[in-house]
Order: structure tokens, then C-alpha cells, then sequence
């Protein structure tokens, strides 16, 4: 016997404990089946507890700054604090109760274990079967990707969620990709003392975003000590009583560390999760939807399994368009063109829109500009730590910015003037004739759009 409700979610991380709760606040009558813990990958083993080691090592960074403006400090780093703040305020210990009574006091109902669907409206969890009148919501976010080199499968490598629970930190760390993990968990274990290795496949750290971007994050991490290797194939992985030792393509000394973090991307697993019995492919990397997140007949997705940006912004963006979708009413279709991203080392990596080789790929007529931090007032001002710069994109045909990167002390919250640029379209002679509060990091920007060529 089945049991009929008006909505299941399949996941409870951001975008699918939104989905769950705004429906059932709405008065449906809605299931959300969670595997793990009530809340996801962001709040447990993500963003958060990253946020809060970043917090962490950006003071130690600073308080080693003090010597050339302000005085003298004695600084000693304890990792105890970081592991036990993680516990303590970020994860309850990665107890989900305060998010199962969230979902609970909206009025939906929480069905712990795997869901699968077994056919449309259909999801099968344990022995329990539920059919959903309104449709089904698939929010499984992601899994690490783990590249398949010789070796590594049978070793004790750390993913994210192994650096995150960390109680130890270790004295020596291999961290295998430089994207936004990779750089973010670098820096904060290098800045508490570790030894670090980042090993990256591509020409540049951060390969998606602007080279410049790359470079900077190349510059900055060597500054606090961090090797970086890009353009790097690995060969072998082995693991004894002594660590890692990780062989490269090529000449060269094998690299050697107690810990070896994986960091090589992130990706949906649609196997398991019974799309085929939608006519879905299960080979695939996503889930493809529509405008309004509908992937077939009564069946929506959202967040990570779109492969839209694994964020937690666009699952939550994502998250508000399905359940308008799902209630009826109507509301615009998803846009990304103004998708902006935050890479939280120190300075903050921060981007939106197109980069300048994405936008030439689609044939645009583009104008740049770039203007470093310290060129500013305020950059200079501020001293030690002010490594940045602001690049714009102009489609040179519309007059309107189509991407921008911002870097430096303070480069995500300066993007935000930019991301509303880019999504409104403001014509860039407009945004050459505003005033822009002096001395402010984002006074740059207004430099960048005199240099645009
Ligand atoms: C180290 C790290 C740092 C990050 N930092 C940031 C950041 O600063 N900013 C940002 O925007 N993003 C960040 N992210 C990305 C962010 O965490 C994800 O984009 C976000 O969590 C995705 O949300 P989601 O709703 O797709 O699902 P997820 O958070 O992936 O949650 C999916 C849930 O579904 C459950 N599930 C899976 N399969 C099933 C099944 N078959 N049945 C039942 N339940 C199932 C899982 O247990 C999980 O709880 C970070 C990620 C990592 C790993
Ligand atoms: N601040 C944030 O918003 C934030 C922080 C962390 C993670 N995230 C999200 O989580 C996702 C996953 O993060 P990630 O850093 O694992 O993925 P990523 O896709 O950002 O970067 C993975 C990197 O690993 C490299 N790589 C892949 N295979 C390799 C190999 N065999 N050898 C060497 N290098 C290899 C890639 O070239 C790439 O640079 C990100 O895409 C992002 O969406 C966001």
C-alpha cells in the first residue's frame, strides 16, 4: 500500500529543506526523506564549518600583519579552537535536531533513509511508498568526485568532510585540485602551521574563473607558505605508517604528507536514484530542467543535481522558483547570467557573469578593464593584505557589463554592486556617472570602468 501525500522531497540539504518547508507552510501536505542530516552538505561538512576555519586562520593573518602598522603580538594558533567551535556552534557535533523541529514546527514530516523513485509521482524509501499528487522534488545535492588514479582508491584520503571534522591538524597536507575547496582549505591549514601541497591538473588555480584570478591565488597562497603545482598529472597514490606519497607524471621527486585531501570537483549520482523509471538518463552528470526547475511530468530538481553551480545560493534561488512552480502561481524562469561566486580565501575571490575568454567564445565584441586594489585610496591605506584587483567585461555592441571579477580584502561584498550591474543590465555610462563613497575598496570599480578598452 502506498501512501499518498501532495509532495516528496528526495534530500533535505538547503535547497530541499526550503522546498519541504515552504510547501508545507503553505498547507501541503509534504514527505522530505533524508538519507543523512536534516540540512545537507553546507551547513555540516561545507560552507559553514569552512567559513568558520577561514575566519580563524584570515585572524591569524592579520594579527601577523600587525608588526608594520600597529605593534607587536605574539600569536600561537590552536587548532582545538577552530575543531571545537566547529562542534559546539556550527554542527551541534553534526546533531540535526534544531533542523528536523525547523522542518517539523512548518508542518512537514521527516522519513529518514534512501529515496528512490520507482516510477512518475512515485518514491520508494525502505518499505514505505509514497505517491505524490502535486509531484516529487529531487534535491540530492552532490558527492566528491574522485579521480581514477592508480592507488588512491585504497587509501585513507581525506575529502572535505575529513578536513572539516578534523580534531588534529596535520603536519603536512597533499591537497589533490585547486578549485575552490582546494585553495580555501589550504590557506587555513597552512595558516595554522601545516605543510601544504596544492596539486592542480590545469594551468592555473581556479581554472574556471579569470587567469588573473588563478594568479592571484597562486601569489597569495605561496605567501603563507603553500606550494602550488599546476599543470600537474598524477601517476600513483600509496599510503603506509609514514603518510602519502604521491608520483607524478614526468621527472620529479615523489611528494610526500601524513594527510592527502581530495578536492577534484563535486558531482550529482543520479544511479541510485531511480531516474530511469522517468525516462531521465542515470548516466548523467545532472539533471536537466526547464525554466521553472520541472525536469518531466511532476518531477522538479533543484540545487547541486541541476549542475548549475554547485552553491548554495543557487539551490535556494532554485528552491523559490520550484515551489512557486509546484503551487501554481506564476513567477519568472530561472536566469543565471548573473551567477555570482565567492571563493573565500584572503583576499575574497569573487566573480560574476562571463569571463573575458567566455565572452569572446560567444563571439562578443568585449572590452576590459583592471584595476589592482592598491592603486586605490583605500588599498593603500590599507596596507599589508591589500593583493587584489577589479576586472570588468563589457559587451562593447550593448554597452552593459556581461561579467566582472572582484578580488581583495573585502572582494565578495564589493561584487555585490556588480552582480546587480550585470543581472539589471545598467548601461555602463550610467555606472560611470554615480558617485562612489570615498575611500571604499569599491571606489575600484569606478576606476575599472575608466579603463575599460
Ligand atoms: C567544503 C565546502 C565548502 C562549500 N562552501 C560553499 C560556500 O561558501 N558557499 C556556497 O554557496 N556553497 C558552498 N559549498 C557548496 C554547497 O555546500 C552546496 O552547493 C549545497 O550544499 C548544495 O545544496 P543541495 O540542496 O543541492 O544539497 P546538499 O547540501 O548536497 O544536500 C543533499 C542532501 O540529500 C541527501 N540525499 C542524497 N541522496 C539521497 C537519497 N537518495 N535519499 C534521501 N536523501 C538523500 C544527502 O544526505 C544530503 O543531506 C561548499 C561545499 C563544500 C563541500
Ligand atoms: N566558496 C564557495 O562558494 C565554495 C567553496 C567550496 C566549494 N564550493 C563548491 O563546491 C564545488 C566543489 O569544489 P571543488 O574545489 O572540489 O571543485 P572545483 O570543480 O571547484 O575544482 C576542482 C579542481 O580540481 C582539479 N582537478 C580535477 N581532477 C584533478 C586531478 N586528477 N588532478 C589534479 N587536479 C584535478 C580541477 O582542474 C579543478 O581545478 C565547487 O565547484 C563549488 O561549486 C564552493
Amino acid at each position: 500500500m502506498s501512501e499518498q501525500v501532495d509532495v516528496v522531497v528526495v534530500g533535505l540539504g538547503p535547497g530541499g529543506e526550503y522546498v519541504a518547508g515552504a510547501l508545507a507552510e503553505a498547507g501541503l501536505d509534504v514527505v522530505g526523506i533524508e538519507a543523512e542530516l536534516v540540512g545537507g552538505e553546507c551547513p555540516y561538512w561545507g560552507c559553514v564549518p569552512s567559513k568558520m576555519m577561514i575566519r580563524a586562520g584570515n585572524l591569524l593573518a592579520e594579527a601577523r600583519r600587525l608588526s608594520s602598522l600597529a605593534g607587536d603580538a605574539e600569536v600561537t594558533a590552536d587548532w582545538s579552537r577552530v575543531a571545537g567551535r566547529i562542534r559546539d556552534e556550527a554542527t551541534d557535533d553534526w546533531n540535526d535536531q534544531v533542523a528536523v523541529d525547523r522542518l517539523a514546527a512548518k508542518g512537514g514530516r521527516l522519513v529518514r533513509g534512501t529515496g528512490r523513485l520507482t516510477g512518475p509521482r512515485r518514491v520508494a524509501v525502505g518499505q514505505r511508498t509514497f505517491e505524490a499528487r502535486r509531484g516529487v522534488v529531487l534535491a540530492t545535492g552532490s558527492r566528491p568526485r574522485i579521480p581514477p588514479i592508480p592507488g588512491l582508491a585504497t587509501t585513507p584520503y581525506w575529502t572535505n568532510r575529513d578536513a572539516v571534522a578534523t580534531k588534529e591538524l596535520p603536519t603536512s597536507m597533499l591537497v589533490l585540485g585547486g578549485g575552490a575547496i582546494g585553495v580555501e582549505l589550504a590557506q587555513v591549514f597552512a595558516r595554522f602551521g601545516c605543510a601544504v601541497t596544492v596539486i592542480e591538473g590545469q594551468e592555473r588555480l581556479l581554472s574556471q574563473e579569470e587567469p588573473e584570478a588563478g594568479e592571484l591565488a597562486a601569489k597569495v597562497l605561496g605567501a603563507d607558505g603553500v606550494s602550488v603545482l599546476t599543470a600537474a598529472r598524477v601517476r600513483e597514490v600509496s599510503h603506509d605508517a609514514s603518510g602519502f606519497t604521491v608520483r607524478l607524471e614526468g621527472a620529479g621527486e615523489a611528494l610526500h604528507a601524513e594527510r592527502l585531501l581530495v578536492a577534484t570537483g563535486r558531482r550529482a549520482e543520479l544511479a541510485a536514484l531511480g531516474v530511469d523509471t522517468m525516462g531521465l538518463d542515470p548516466a548523467a552528470a545532472a539533471v536537466s530542467t526547464d525554466g521553472q526547475l520541472r525536469a518531466a511530468p511532476g518531477l522538479w530538481a533543484v540545487g547541486d543535481i541541476t549542475g548549475r553551480g554547485a552553491f548554495t545560493h543557487v539551490s535556494m534561488y532554485q528552491a523559490q522558483i520550484a515551489v512557486r512552480a509546484i503551487l501554481g502561481q506564476p513567477g519568472p524562469d530561472a536566469d543565471y547570467r548573473a551567477l555570482p561566486r565567492v571563493t573565500f580565501t584572503d583576499p575574497e575571490i569573487a566573480a560574476v557573469g562571463l569571463t573575458e575568454q567566455q565572452a569572446r567564445d560567444r563571439g562578443l565584441r568585449v572590452r576590459t578593464g583592471m584595476v589592482p586594489i592598491a592603486s586605490s585610496t583605500r588599498g593603500w591605506i590599507h596596507g599589508p593584505g591589500n593583493d587584489g584587483f577589479i576586472k570588468l567585461v563589457e559587451d562593447a555592441d550593448r554597452g552593459v557589463l556581461i561579467g566582472a571579477t572582484s578580488t581583495g580584502p573585502a572582494g565578495g561584498e564589493v561584487l555585490y554592486g556588480l552582480n546587480v550591474a550585470v543581472q539589471a543590465e545598467v548601461p555602463v555610462e550610467r555606472l560611470r556617472h554615480m558617485i562612489y563613497t570615498y575611500p571604499t575598496f569599491h571606489r575600484t570599480v569606478e576606476a575599472a570602468l575608466e579603463a575599460l578598452r
